[in-house]
């Protein structure tokens, strides 16, 4: 570990942070450059919480895991008041919660929106974060600033700390994960330290090449379509500084007129989704990958028992 060491005072502490802020906003991009290399991303949950781990921040003197939640919307229907509700209810049980807001974009409604129902939470630390300032020159930041600390004022929240972040300029990232870190209860690492099995890997790069053969096929090929990476593994007698991953997975779809639709003409859309999706694992897994992709048929799977469990469900 490079980073600084911890004060042998320092007690380690551990627990769940969310971003929220409007779409937008940067909440994406910042998890990623937190979670930069050292991360460890996971599908697993531990018991602890039932939201998805989009990453863990591993510092040796604490763990910081990100989780997502659903965004926030105006109630319209009962159904928006529940998803709503479940909003209300991570946020409450996170340990910190991080208020994206961009530099670029005076404070709207949308904010204003989020930032009334982020007041009603009384007992989870806020932390205002305005992210990309490398759009910005120094005067219009500290004018956002101010507007933050204000509009914090109006509505009775006490921002634990107010930072400004560029996640794509890496300026004061580290910063963001420090002090997000030191809100934390104090406590025992929650996963084990960066190494994972294969497994979550597996299915967080499956995951990837799905979203990516989806892409603008999304209404014919609705959940008709599944991954399974068969196989992940370092090329032999590669030099220590030049690594590649071997990756080989396999598209499943329902029907036999659904493979054109996956490959395209003269196979230029699995070429494409195979681009975007190595770009995308890339920078999951922090090594150069070369994703060998195969479309199979795989007849009515979904109502199969046996191929389902193959699959993955
Ligand atoms: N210049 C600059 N652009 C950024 C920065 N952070 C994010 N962006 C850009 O802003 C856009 C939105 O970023 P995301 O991270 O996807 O935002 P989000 O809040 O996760 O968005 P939703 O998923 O829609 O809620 C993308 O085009 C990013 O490249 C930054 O620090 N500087």
């Amino acid at each position: 570990m490079s980073d600084t060491p911890s004060s042998p005072a320092a007690p380690y502490r551990s627990g769940f942070a969310c971003f929220v802020g409007r779409p937008n906003a940067g909440k994406s991009t910042l998890t990623n450059a937190l979670v930069g290399t050292k991360v460890a991303i996971t599908s697993d949950r531990p018991q602890t919480t039932r939201h998805t781990v989009r990453g863990i921040v591993h510092r040796p003197d604490a763990q910081l895991v990100l989780v997502d939640t659903p965004g926030l919307h105006k109630p319209r229907t009962l159904l928006g008041e529940r998803l709503n509700d479940l909003v209300r209810s991570t946020w409450a049980e996170v340990d910190v919660i991080g208020f994206c807001l961009p530099a670029d974009q005076k404070l709207g409604p949308g904010d204003k929106f989020i930032a009334k129902e982020l007041a009603e939470i009384k007992k989870t630390p806020k932390v205002a974060i305005v992210t990309k300032t490398d759009l910005v020159d120094s005067k219009r930041l500290a004018e956002q600033l101010i507007a933050i600390s204000q509009l914090g004022a109006e509505l009775g929240i006490e921002w634990a700390e107010i930072i400004p972040v560029s996640a794509v300029a890496d300026k004061q990232v580290g910063l963001v994960a420090e002090l997000l870190t030191k809100l934390l209860p104090k406590g025992q690492p929650l996963y084990p330290d960066g190494d994972l099995t294969d497994e979550p890997e597996q299915i967080m790069v499956a995951e990837l090449i799905r979203e990516a053969a989806l892409e603008g096929v999304r209404d014919e090929l609705p959940h008709s379509l599944a991954v399974v990476v068969e196989e992940m593994i370092p090329r032999e007698d590669r030099p220590a500084d030049r690594p590649l991953l071997d990756i080989h997975a396999n598209v499943y779809i329902e029907r036999q007129s659904q493979k054109a639709i996956v490959i395209g003409a003269k196979g230029a859309r699995l070429k494409h989704v195979g681009t975007t999706a190595r770009k995308h694992i890339e920078a999951l897994l922090g090594t150069p990958v070369y994703l060998d992709l195969h479309v199979k048929v795989a007849k009515d799977w979904q109502r199969d028992p046996k191929q389902l469990r193959k699959l993955g469900f």
